[in-house]
């Protein structure tokens, strides 16, 4: 997972248009991140980007490493992190999702370890979808 400016989204006039597709962003995002196989996750991620104008542009900005310094981790990276998102490791929960304590290595050849918070985004979130607080449901964090 990482942080991204989003530069990819062209301006439109409509603006109900632009909402849809900014929901299915982050609907994809989430899916990503929950699932717990990288080849389903991949597979079903390919045929809901079809909905996109700019699927190219979309697939290339969750799987491409940018000019940025922001590092890229793959699933079972985060995985591996936390234990396999191990429920003793939750330091947290939001309205998306759960989160956890994980240690990664450092990438600066040093061998050493960092403590990091891995948020897994929870595809069953309605946080985004209704607007009144009441009928937000909470994530199970175990
Ligand atoms: N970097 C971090 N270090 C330590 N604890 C963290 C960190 N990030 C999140 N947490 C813990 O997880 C909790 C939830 O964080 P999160 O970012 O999910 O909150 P949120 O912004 O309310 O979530 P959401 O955007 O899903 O509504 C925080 O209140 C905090 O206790």
């Amino acid at each position: 997972m990482r942080c991204f400016h989003f530069t990819g989204v062209e301006r439109r006039e409509d603006e109900e248009v632009e909402a849809s597709r900014s929901w299915k962003v982050s609907w994809a995002l989430s899916f990503g991140a929950a699932s717990s196989n990288f080849d389903t996750r991949r597979s079903e991620l390919e045929s809901e980007s079809r909905e996109f104008d700019d699927s190219v542009a979309f697939y290339a900005m969750l799987t491409q490493r940018r000019t940025n310094d922001l590092r890229v981790f793959s699933f079972s990276e985060l995985k591996s992190a936390t234990r396999g998102f191990s429920r003793v490791l939750v330091i947290g929960e939001g309205g998306f999702g759960c989160v956890f304590r994980g240690v990664v290595s450092s990438v600066d050849g040093s061998n050493s370890k960092m403590d990091v918070a891995v948020k897994q985004l929870n595809r069953n979130g309605f946080q985004a979808r209704y607007p009144f607080p009441s009928l937000r449901r909470s994530v199970d964090c175990g």
